[in-house]
């Protein structure tokens, strides 16, 4: 039976996590499911930004001695816990493709050479590969693509030195067993380092658990720090003092302020820095990452799924007539999206729904996306969103002119 209005409400009264929704400043209007791209922006977030632009103001380079030099470490320990990571084994620096590319060099240098091959995911969102054919380009090392559904095991060989994957991929949302992978490759001689950027904040993540030991992400999606917020680098502890990254710069010296003429590779997760990073940038993350410590997490998984099977319920009826495919995986193997394909009008409906205030996201070819955010996105948001999806599926309403101009983010 589709879900009704009054169901959807009566799980928001006895919703865990509903007292965060206040948390977050949205347009009035908006219903937003592409948390998945770009986060929503918590109240404290403002307020901190505001905060350091002041201190700037008024402590000029005192700044760094103020908490901007060690932000990077600080950032990371607090971020940690929802990583299943522990004190010392989160840095928060720079992005994501910048994050791989220090760790593929790590992992070729900790393994004296003796490896020399990049595999990365067709299909996998194109930046992972772009950086290790980037890093092979100048190296001499040589990247190869293990094909969308091909099976890992028949990729790795004596050969193969570092594997990159996603966790959840960007496009399905479909979540991939993270212990038994690294297992996998660990045992042919090989790394991998996951990509955590649809999973971070998105789910309970547990990096030490999994015996995971290289891992990198986002923070400006689920994780709320902001549009440009900077990436995360994870190192497991018996995996820290191996050999250099390759984006070996002073923030990542072992005496920075020493002024050396030669590198030496800082202790610990503090040689995965490289240079100066922007204080401004951190000080909304930070307040996001202390909300994110209120939060139980196995909460935030329940409310994620069941918001991403609401949606589903309220439309699947719709779908076939319509000749609209659900690619969204099963709920125990999916991140917090559900992924939707019209081969003709995908683009369109998504501008439909983007004009009257329900913000997803389209990719193409025919890919339209919409992220569960639990913490500020009630049931009764997604009830609506489905029932704009409906009207705007049914009523033809996405062939209007004016919806066709194309824009490269949504
Ligand atoms: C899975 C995945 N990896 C990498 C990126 C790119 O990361 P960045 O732009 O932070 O380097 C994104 C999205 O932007 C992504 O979804
Ligand atoms: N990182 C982005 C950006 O710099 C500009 C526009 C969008 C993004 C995104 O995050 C896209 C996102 N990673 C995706 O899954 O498609």
């Amino acid at each position: 039976m589709t879900p009704t209005l009054e169901s959807a409400r009566k799980l928001d009264r006895h919703d865990p996590l509903a007292g965060f929704k206040a948390r977050f400043a949205l347009p009035e209007g908006v219903l937003y499911l592409d948390g998945n791209s770009l986060g929503a922006q918590p109240r404290d977030a403002r307020e901190a930004l505001a905060l350091t632009r002041d201190q700037w103001r008024d402590e000029l380079v005192k700044g760094w001695n103020q908490g901007w030099f060690d932000a990077p470490e600080r950032l990371g320990d607090l971020l940690a816990p929802l990583l299943g990571a522990g004190p010392g084994e989160v840095v928060v620096s720079d992005n994501i493709t910048l994050n791989l590319f220090k760790l593929l060099g790590y992992i070729i240098d900790s393994q004296k050479r003796a490896r020399s091959v990049i595999l990365s995911e067709g299909g996998n969102f194109p930046s992972d590969s772009y950086i290790a054919q980037g890093l092979c380009r100048f190296t001499g090392l040589e990247h190869r693509v293990l094909p969308e559904g091909g099976d890992l095991a028949d990729y790795l060989d004596e050969r193969v030195a570092a594997v990159v994957l996603s966790q959840v991929h960007y496009r399905t949302g479909r979540l991939r067993d993270m212990a038994a992978i690294t297992a996998l490759v660990r045992e042919q001689g090989a790394e991998v380092i996951w990509d955590l950027a649809h999973s971070a904040g998105a789910m309970p993540v547990d990096l030490n658990g999994s015996g995971v030991r290289y891992a990198v992400g986002c923070t400006y999606k689920y994780l709320n720090g902001g549009p440009g917020a900077p990436g995360f680098l994870y190192v497991h502890k018996d995996s820290q003092a191996r050999g250099w990254q390759p984006l070996s710069g002073w923030h990542g010296h072992a005496a920075p302020f020493d002024f050396e003429g030669d590198y030496a590779p800082a202790p610990g997760i503090l040689r995965f820095r490289t240079g100066t990073h922007s204080a401004l940038a951190y000080a909304p993350l930070e307040a996001s990452l202390r909300l994110w410590r209120e939060v139980d997490m196995t909460a935030l998984r329940a409310k994620s799924l069941a918001l991403g099977e609401l949606f589903q319920d309220c439309l699947t009826d719709l779908f076939e007539s319509k000749g609209i495919e659900d690619i969204t995986p099963p709920v125990a193997e999916r991140g917090s999206q559900v992924a939707l394909i019209h081969r003709e009008h995908g683009y369109a409906i998504v501008q439909a729904l983007i004009a009257r205030g329900v913000i997803g996201d389209y990719r193409a070819p025919g890919l339209m996306r919409f992220g569960f955010t639990p913490l500020y996105l009630s049931y009764e948001d997604v009830w609506q969103a489905a029932r704009h999806f409906r009207e705007v599926v049914e009523t033809r309403e996405y062939l209007g002119p004016a919806l066709l101009t194309r824009s490269a983010v949504t």
